[in-house]
């Protein structure tokens, strides 16, 4: 039997890289994880051990440094085409460039209303992600936030299940939703302020899971995704992971107490697991 070596690729994973962008008012202070992920020749790595046509991964971690310091200067999003269009102008072995990048936001300390020059908090469990992949010359972008932990207190239901000989679950008209959300779009153009583009998609996620009269978790979801793609004409595709992170009455009861809706306890899990994804439908533009 014939054995071949079906797919490959190889690169540099978590290349942590800080920068300071001062500008004449006040320091940006930036924090990024970069994965770097090549893919082409390079067949005979594999079968001769010749290393001929392989870009050591130290150097693609330099590279990520040295690149950082003039085109690191706005979004992840351009730093990352900037690499991918780097490896594959400058490397005629590789076909395909992939660049993930992690942001941890920074947001300058505030006193009297006012940010601090150069003292900030970190964003806590949020995160801002970015996937550059570029094919020869075809470019696809795709950006998100993970690790967005949001939560309401009312406006939230869950009613008119199936019931069967294992149901536990209670009906409820009034419950707390709360979930770490994922999101991730794709981009239909390269040509954008991507900056401004994610800060408009952020708060229209956050905005629509605020006022939404939630009847289940997938219908928020819906909503959500929806509403990003009626405001913002630069997406064509966004995909939404929405665990259930469960807050669940307390039994006061067996204490002759009444729970007013207000005493609950937090389930890290087993966890309810909801996911979709919500696109343009092709075909049917007026
Ligand atoms: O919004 C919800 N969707 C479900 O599918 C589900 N299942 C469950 O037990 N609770 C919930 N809540």
């Amino acid at each position: 039997m014939k054995l071949i070596l079906k797919k490959n690729a190889y690169g540099k994973n978590a290349v942590n890289l800080s920068k300071i962008i001062r500008h004449p008012t006040y320091h940006e202070f930036r924090q990024i994880s970069v994965n770097v992920s090549l893919q082409g020749d390079f067949e005979t790595a594999h079968t001769l051990g010749d290393n001929s046509k392989i870009l050591p991964t130290d150097t693609q971690k330099n590279t990520v440094y040295a690149l950082a310091q003039a085109h690191f200067v706005d979004s992840i999003e351009n730093f990352g085409l900037y690499l991918a269009n780097y490896f594959i102008t400058n490397n005629p072995q590789v076909t395909q460039a992939t660049i993930d990048i992690v942001e941890h936001p920074y947001r300058r300390m505030t006193f009297d209303g006012e940010p601090h020059h150069h003292a900030y908090l970190g964003g806590g469990s949020e995160k801002y992600t970015t996937t550059i992949v570029q094919t020869g010359s075809r470019i696809v972008i795709s950006s998100g936030i993970k690790d967005l932990l949001i939560l309401k207190t009312t406006d939230s239901g869950f009613e008119g299940y199936i019931k069967d000989q294992y149901t536990t679950l209670k009906e409820t008209a009034d419950r707390i939703f709360a979930t770490q959300c994922e999101a991730t779009w794709t981009y239909a153009t390269q040509k954008l302020d991507f900056t401004a583009a994610f800060a408009k998609i952020r708060e229209t996620l956050l905005k629509t899971f605020a006022h939404h009269k939630s009847l289940s978790v997938q219908q928020t979801l819906l909503a959500m995704g929806s509403a990003v793609l009626e405001e913002n004409e630069a997406v064509s595709e966004i995909s939404l992971i929405m665990p259930n992170k469960h807050h669940i009455p307390f039994n006061l009861e067996q204490f002759g107490l009444d729970n007013n809706n207000d005493i609950f306890i937090a389930t890290d899990e087993p966890y309810g697991y909801i996911t979709g994804t919500v696109t343009r439908e092709q075909g049917n533009e007026e």
